[in-house]
């Protein structure tokens, strides 16, 4: 599903003595099956974008068109239900939004509203539950009796049981461990994959937009900056600091490693693994070469 933002505008409390304008112009084109990411620094506009995605909110001028659906600033609360239906959003803390007694009833929630059979919904839980990773026994559990990780996989299930077309991950790892990030970011990326899911990552983390988006945009005072691939944006280390943001941990010791070393490496890695590799190819030339 095709997404495109044009000349996106939006203010709070419009007309008012509070009235706050959050986005200016906004361009943003995203192919269906991509995987994007919007990055910012606080107060950019990234949430704003975010809530337009899947119509919680209405531009105050331009437009957004999700699929063949174009939403401005007119249009009817009834016509925006389908949207939500093919837009999911994980918030961050998603498991708040949790409050059935089990699981089962928490994931097929969503689906039945939609009018879908309970026996069907059931069996599509069923099925989730396990590409979350989490064992089948667990759909008669109560969802407060888990752990916060495996909470957290069980409202992504509840997600994913509307069979979106879109999903909109709004730093969904946040308060989780390392190890914990980690698994629910291949999660979303294989999920990615292997359905061919539009993604749009909302984020803080410049090492999550580099290891799994394939383009990513810049929002900086209510305004896209910047859009290009992982290796055009942070090729640039200087921009980006103009724009309040850092490059991967991993792009700085590279560029400090070939300053002190006094050359350069044959490209720029965007993560520790492709480091890693490049670095044991590099030397495995200079071997050959002896
Ligand atoms: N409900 C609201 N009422 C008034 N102003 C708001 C509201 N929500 C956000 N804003 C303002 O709109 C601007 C954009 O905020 P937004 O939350 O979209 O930024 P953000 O990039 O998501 O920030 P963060 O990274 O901190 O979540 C900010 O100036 C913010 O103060």
């Amino acid at each position: 599903m095709d997404i495109k933002l044009q000349k996106l505008s939006f203010a709070y409390a419009p007309g008012t003595p509070f009235e706050k304008r959050a986005l200016f112009d906004v361009d943003l084109a995203i192919a269906s099956g991509s995987y994007q990411a919007i990055i910012g620094h606080t107060g950019s506009g990234k949430s704003t974008i975010l809530q337009h995605l899947n119509a919680l909110l209405k531009p105050t001028a331009g437009s957004i068109q999700i699929g063949d659906k174009v939403i401005t600033a007119g249009k009817k609360e009834k016509d925006l239900r389908p949207i939500r239906q093919k837009v999911g959003i994980v918030f961050q803390f998603p498991e708040h939004q949790l409050f059935e007694e089990t699981v089962l009833k928490d994931i097929i929630f969503g689906p039945m509203n939609f009018g879908v059979p309970e026996e069907e919904a059931m069996e599509k839980a069923r099925d989730l539950v396990k590409l979350v990773g989490l064992p089948e026994a667990v759909l008669e559990k109560s969802p407060f009796d888990l752990s916060g990780g495996q909470m957290r996989r069980v409202a992504i299930a509840g997600v994913l049981a509307m069979e979106p077309d879109v999903i909109v991950l709004d730093e969904p790892t946040a308060g989780l461990d390392p190890r914990g990030r980690k698994e629910i970011m291949d999660l979303f990326y294989q999920l990615h994959q292997k359905r061919n899911l539009t993604t749009i990552l909302v984020t803080h983390s410049m090492e999550d937009a580099a290891r799994y988006a394939d383009q990513i945009a810049i929002m900086h005072e209510g305004r896209c900056v910047l859009t290009g691939t992982p290796r055009e944006i942070f090729s640039d280390i200087e921009t980006l600091s103009n724009y309040r943001l850092e490059v991967p941990q991993i792009i700085h010791f590279q560029k400090q490693l070939e300053q002190k070393a006094g050359f350069s490496f044959p490209k720029l890695c965007l993560t520790e693994e492709e480091f890693a590799s490049m670095i044991s190819e590099w030397l495995q030339e200079r071997r050959n070469q002896l």
